[in-house]
């Protein structure tokens, strides 16, 4: 860098590490999802995401990086910041001790070596003629905007680099901007739906015509969370064919608080209705999206005596895609076909230790390979590319499937041949069209409520399941989340996939002790990466065991860390 192109970022970054000061006592850790805090207290780490993010550009060589605004289901006053890599995945986990240290430098000085430093450790071109560009995106938060013009100054902290805001959007939406942009594919707001309405309407034109039986209900209601994901639908939903989408929790002006008594969060967790849903709603199928609309559940309420609903979870949704992918990879390759082609695919699960046990042995008996990760979609998304497809879920209901580009241009080239063939109207070419449109509506990047709630539709009519069909795919196992504050959750250590604990060692034979009294139990400890607390999780055959195994495990984190 020339020597006074090096006087000047120096200049800004001590300029901007003043403008936003650390107060005392504040710790951030970029966690499961990136920081989270209270939103009137971000705004020195979001300043510091934003110089992360253009640093993170100018080392990819200019490639677009996405900064997202969001506490994700957390309540209104929480704001957090994340970012994107330039394949729309999270940023890669390597980075995420410099983003730490980063956002707790101390003062302005601490700040700039700690950045000259890494830059000269990285081997980051700074002034070179990569420039930097960001995209950054937000939720409708209060702070949001507060936040974005801190992001924005830490951006235009690193010389060269450009910000680009895209507005008030769902997380998805800004990771498949990124996504995208990259590709060198169009990656605009209008893009975006456009390429959801026609995937899904190529979905619906490639249903079977001669099945008969049951035809799903048109009617659909979506609790938004008074999110950003209900604005969206609502922007979208006149150009979906064969759907009447009723938006409820639209995060309209009065309508309600958001992810207040509503939201996926809140229906996985309590499975009972959200707010705005009555006796009326009885046996209508029902969706809920988070926040910001990276997490779908599905529900219905059975009966008009209470405001319990049955659920259908992120498994559940996982099953349901996994059917659907492996019966057509099935008629591709199975079909005694007038093509002699088939289509070699290696099929992954990725599940975390919250998927319910009975969805894992679902998914076993079906003879698909099942793997775990840690919590967060950061470990999910990156082992299921491993795989030709790979699907993941938590349970929580965030989740996607993901294509390799080996096996698209593999799908592509067997499209081609059959459709320029007597076969084109053979099940194997409409097999292989329903997977091409799959790819398309499925978000590549992240899970995406929006997209996810689209594909699990038009597999519905495709199989011509009722919710109540799907719903009994299998019975989940009774299960109890319970949160224990402690002195210091980081005293936990976990191993395997976060089932085990291996630190403190007597935790671990506590735990095991207890869960050896139930039936089908089976129970684990970790701390969670996005709140201050240790999350338990027990399993077993009856509600009143797996309350009762979770509340003693519960007591013995307690007794041995609280
Ligand atoms: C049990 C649970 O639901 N944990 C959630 C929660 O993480 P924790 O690290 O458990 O706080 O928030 C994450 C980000 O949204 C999400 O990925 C994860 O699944
Ligand atoms: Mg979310």
């Amino acid at each position: 860098m020339a020597a006074d192109q090096e006087q000047e970022q120096r200049r800004r970054l001590l300029d901007v590490a003043s403008r936003f000061p650390l107060p005392s006592g504040c710790r951030f850790s970029y966690g499961t999802a990136g920081f989270r805090a209270d939103g009137a207290t971000m705004a020195p780490a979001v300043c510091r995401a934003g110089i992360l993010a253009a640093l993170r550009s100018v080392k990819l060589a200019g490639a677009a990086v996405g900064i997202v605004i969001t506490a994700s289901h957390n309540p209104i006053g929480d704001n957090g910041v994340k970012i994107a890599d330039p394949d729309g995945g999270m940023m890669d986990q390597q980075w995420e001790p410099f983003a730490d240290a980063l956002a707790n430098a101390p003062d302005p000085d601490a700040l700039l070596q700690m950045v000259l430093q890494f830059v000269k450790d990285e081997g980051i071109p700074l002034g070179g003629h990569h420039t930097a560009q960001v995209l950054l995106g937000r939720d409708t938060r209060p702070t949001g905007e507060y936040l974005l013009d801190a992001a924005l100054q830490g951006i235009n902290a690193i010389v060269g680099a450009h910000a680009i805001d895209m507005g008030i959007l769902t997380t998805p939406q800004l990771h498949w901007m990124v996504w995208s942009k990259n590709k060198g594919t169009k990656a605009s707001e209008s893009d975006y739906f456009t390429q959801l309405i026609n995937s899904f309407r190529r979905m619906l034109e490639l249903l079977p015509k001669d099945k008969g039986g049951y035809e799903l209900a048109k009617k659909l209601i979506v609790d938004g969370a008074n999110g950003i994901g209900g604005v969206k639908l609502e922007q979208m939903k006149a150009e979906l064919s064969g759907l009447d989408i009723i938006v409820r929790n639209s995060g309209k002006e009065g309508e309600g608080i958001l992810n207040h008594l509503c939201g996926a969060d809140f229906v996985q967790k309590e499975r009972v209705t959200p707010h705005g849903f009555g006796p009326e709603d009885v046996g209508v199928r029902c969706a809920s999206l988070d926040g910001d609309a990276d997490r779908l559940v599905y529900f219905q309420m059975s009966s008009s005596s209470d405001n319990k609903v049955d659920l259908v979870d992120g498994d559940k949704i996982l099953s349901l895609f996994a059917l659907f992918i492996r019966e057509q990879l099935d008629v591709i390759n199975n079909n005694g076909s007038q093509v002699d082609k088939s289509l070699p695919a290696r099929l992954g699960i990725v599940q975390t230790a919250y998927a319910n046990g009975a969805s894992t042995q679902f998914l076993k008996g079906l003879g698909l390979e099942v793997v775990f990760t840690p919590t967060g979609v950061k470990y999910l998304h990156k082992k299921a590319l491993e795989y030709d497809i790979g699907i993941y879920f938590e349970a929580n209901g965030h989740g996607t499937v993901v294509f390799s580009e080996d096996f698209i241009s593999q799908l592509e080239s067997l499209s081609n041949d059959l459709s320029s063939q007597a076969a084109n109207c053979s099940a194997q070419y409409h097999a292989a069209m329903r997977l091409m449109a799959a790819t398309q509506l499925i978000n590549q990047a992240v899970g995406d409520a929006l997209s996810g709630l689209l594909l699990v539709e038009a597999i519905l009519q495709y199989k011509r399941w009722s919710f109540q069909n799907w719903c009994e795919l299998y019975s989940d196992l009774p299960s109890r989340q319970l949160k224990v504050k402690v002195v210091d959750r980081s005293s936990i250590v976990t191993t395997d996939a976060e089932t085990k604990v291996s630190q403190p060692s007597s935790l671990q034979e506590l735990i095991d002790k207890e869960t050896a009294n139930y039936t089908q139990g089976r129970c684990f400890v970790r701390p969670s990466g996005t709140e201050d607390v240790v999350r338990v999780y027990a399993e077993a055959s009856t509600q009143v065991e797996a309350d009762s195994l979770a509340k003693s495990v519960a007591h013995h984190v307690e007794r041995l860390l609280g």
